[in-house]
């Protein structure tokens, strides 16, 4: 990609690549001590990396592309080098952000930090050619202005002076500044949904980045939040009219017993019956599943038409958890009318395959064009969700048909860009508007207070019947979530029975595991036995490389079992392959009707080596052959294991402290286990992690305040 006239400027010397390097750095570290703008620019790849620590190849391109455009779009004259430099390093920035999870960035963040600076120039070795400087933003206020000038910021709002001129003050009141301006603050706010200002930011009008306020996105992710706002507020504005008086009886015989303290599970089963959209979140154990099948109960017996209902999850592993609670909990519904309770469905399905998104995920079946036939929707593990997963999500739903998320907002957010759950369900729950509470202290006779600034949508359930007391699961879990490190450090230090710690995992103690909880899978007589004994435990780590890594964790079970005796050799296998070997797909072959995730198991079937996967109606049998893409999952990562669980869990932290490690991390990875939890991590890397959290930036949150506001 050429796009020289960006360096006019720079002088055409015939000067060595290092010196001229050595120059720029030079010119940079005098002039950012003179100017708030740095002209600091590169005529390819190389030079952007020999000055800006860890840069990747895609932000460089990205940005230079963005840059080339800008520079089509916009009268030139009044327009530095220095400024454009500003947009390319803003690219880089948003396009390493985004690979972070973050939707957009906030210009506060960032605006006068130095980024991408390598420690060796930190610590004055600046001869060092090694050394890089790095990137100096400007105050918030330039930076603002910049983009303005270079005209992406949306048309209809203009951006307050005050925030201008407030960052003149400096670097006291910038910190102040800083968590004021990332707040939802609703006067500041212009109307998010205003179909002015999206139809403004269209990509025919060639702005591929979008400043609103102190927020800066890439248009496509811009369009993915202003969409996923104003179709939650449409859901928000359906209102389903029920029978007050049946609806009354249906939630008596639901909740028989409940008695005069609240019973949230009733509570949010009554808050979603007239809604478009309901969000239940809790964490594990605390109902959600067995509320939802109560609430389709309710809903079917409520319609007078048939319901048609829709259930998925976005793993194939969640989504058979899903059809299994659900079965489960239908089970328990003696006291409902058999024809109602088989009217519930049992059969989840992934969200891609509900969604018909095929390999690319431009190919979708289902879209505003076509949209489902139905009237329900109901997504687990709502958590796991990214922001375009979730905007395709609601495309295709018809206007008329409800929506219905369950999840625990405080599982890791999803791999991909967003934080959609916690935006829009954010905890603790404030409570409800006042109208909302009369409704249900109609319906349920529990008196729940209305509150000013209210979520009528979510209802959070909080008691947890798996972790009634002092199961050491539960409490290591809400210590770790809370951040509370001394309870968290004590937990480990307490030698329950439940939660075993140690700073390392060596060879014997990993002996110990394969034996205790693997050779039962080697040993048992049928695959199904085997399933069983798997589903007992699994190895969790933080990351896929190096010592505690996943890769090196599976290759040390496999040395463990094989000293143990326990992998048979098979003749005409290579020796990787053998029977008891689980495996875990790693790509979406919808042909096979298999999903990244799904765990296989191979096991002998009449002499032949074969893989197993356990489905609802049975085993199913398939030739090695025509596997897809898979990896050995003695050791998994926490990001994967979201959406199962296992009776014990160990949970490998890495021996140096590191970025992904959060308490959110560790929280999934505690709550995974049902019974007990092994902690193999030192003393300051666990520390570090129950004190990091994950935070997202993203606007969602304040775009949906506002609506709210709105109503
Ligand atoms: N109100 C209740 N009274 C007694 N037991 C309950 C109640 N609600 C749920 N349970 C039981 O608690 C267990 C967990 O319930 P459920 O599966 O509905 O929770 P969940 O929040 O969906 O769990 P997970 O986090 O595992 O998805 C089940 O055994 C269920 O029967």
């Amino acid at each position: 990609m050429e796009n020289l006239d960006l360096f006019d400027d720079l002088p055409a010397s015939p000067r060595s690549p290092q010196k001229e390097l050595k120059a720029a750095q030079q010119n940079q570290q005098q002039s950012s001590a003179a100017s708030c703008l740095v002209a600091q620019s590169y005529r390819h790849f190389g030079q952007a990396q020999a000055m800006l620590e860890a840069i990747q190849p895609i932000d460089y391109y990205l940005a230079d592309k963005v840059v080339f455009c800008q520079r089509q779009q916009v009268p030139l004259n009044n327009i530095s080098p220095a400024e454009f430099d500003l947009l390319f390093h803003t690219v880089v920035l948003l396009s390493e952000q985004l690979r972070c999870g973050h939707t957009c960035i906030y210009l506060s963040d960032y605006a006068q930090t130095t980024c991408w600076q390598s420690a060796s120039w930190q610590k004055n070795n600046q001869d060092e050619l090694a050394a890089k400087p790095g990137y100096t933003f400007p105050t918030m206020a330039i930076w603002q202005q910049v983009l303005q000038r270079l005209q992406l910021d949306l048309p209809a709002l203009s951006t307050e002076q005050e925030s201008l001129e407030a960052d003149s003050h400096g670097s006291q009141e910038r910190a102040q500044e800083k968590s004021q301006e990332r707040s939802p603050d609703k006067s500041q706010i212009s109307s998010p949904v205003n179909s002015q200002s999206s139809e403004a930011v269209k990509p025919q009008n060639g702005q591929l980045i979008v400043l609103e306020q102190q927020r800066v996105y890439l248009r496509r992710y811009w369009q993915f939040e202003v969409e996923l706002a104003q179709a939650l507020q449409q859901k928000r504005q359906l209102s389903f009219a029920i029978d007050l008086a049946k609806a009354q009886a249906i939630l008596q015989a639901l909740f028989p017993q409940s008695t005069q303290v609240i019973d949230w599970q009733q509570v949010a089963v009554a808050n979603a019956l007239n809604k478009g959209v309901a969000v239940i979140c809790g964490g594990p154990g605390t109902g959600k599943t067995t509320t939802v099948v109560r609430l389709l109960a309710a809903l079917i017996s409520l319609q007078t038409a048939d319901l048609k209902i829709a259930m998925a999850a976005p793993t194939g592993k969640a989504a058979q958890r899903l059809s299994e609670s659900i079965i489960n909990a239908k089970g328990k519904l003696s006291q409902v009318d058999p024809a109602i309770v088989s009217q519930i469905p049992e059969q989840a399905q992934t969200l891609h395959r509900l969604l018909g998104i095929r390999q690319q995920p431009h190919l979708v079946k289902y879209d505003q064009q076509r949209q489902l036939d139905c009237d329900l929707v109901l997504l687990d593990e709502a958590s796991m969700v990214d922001l375009p997963l979730m905007v395709r999500l609601f495309r295709a739903l018809p206007t008329h048909c409800r929506v219905i998320m369950l999840g625990d907002a405080d599982q890791l957010p999803s791999v991909a860009a967003g934080s959609v759950l916690a935006d829009i369900a954010p905890l603790p729950h404030q409570g409800y508007s006042q109208a909302n509470a009369s409704y249900i202290a109609q319906l349920t006779g529990s008196s729940v207070s209305g509150v000013a600034n209210a979520c009528d949508y979510l209802s959070q359930l909080k008691f947890s019947h798996r972790f009634k007391g002092d199961e050491g699961v539960g409490l290591l879990a809400k210590a770790v979530i809370n951040g509370n490190v001394k309870d968290a450090c004590a937990l480990l230090a307490s030698q329950r029975q439940d939660i075993y710690s140690s700073q390392t995992l060596d060879d014997q103690q990993l002996a110990h595991l394969v034996r205790t909880y693997l050779k039962p899978v080697f040993n048992a007589d049928n695959v199904q036995t085997a399933f069983n004994a798997l589903s007992q435990f699994r190895l969790l780590a933080a990351v896929r490389q190096g010592e505690q890594g996943v890769e090196q964790l599976n290759h040390k079970v496999e040395s463990q079992l094989r000293r143990q005796g326990l992998i048979k050799r098979l003749a005409g296998y290579a020796d990787n392959l053998y029977a008891g070997k689980p495996v875990m797909i790693t790509e979406n072959s919808y042909g096979l009707n298999l999903f990244n995730g799904d765990i296989g198991l191979l096991w002998l079937n009449q002499g032949k080596l074969m893989v197993a996967f356990e489905q609802a109606d049975g085993i199913r049998w398939l030739s090695l052959a025509r596997l897809p893409a898979y990896e050995t999952v003695y050791a998994m990562t926490i990001h994967k294991t979201q959406g199962s669980e296992f009776t014990h869990v160990a949970l490998v932290l890495p021996d140096k402290d590191s970025k992904v490690l959060s308490r959110e991390l560790l929280y999934t990875g505690i709550t995974r286990a049902k019974q007990t939890v092994q902690i193999y991590a030192n003393d300051q890397v666990w520390h570090n992690s129950v004190t990091r959290k994950v935070e997202r930036s993203s606007g969602l949150r304040d775009r949906l305040c506002l609506t709210e506001n709105m109503e």
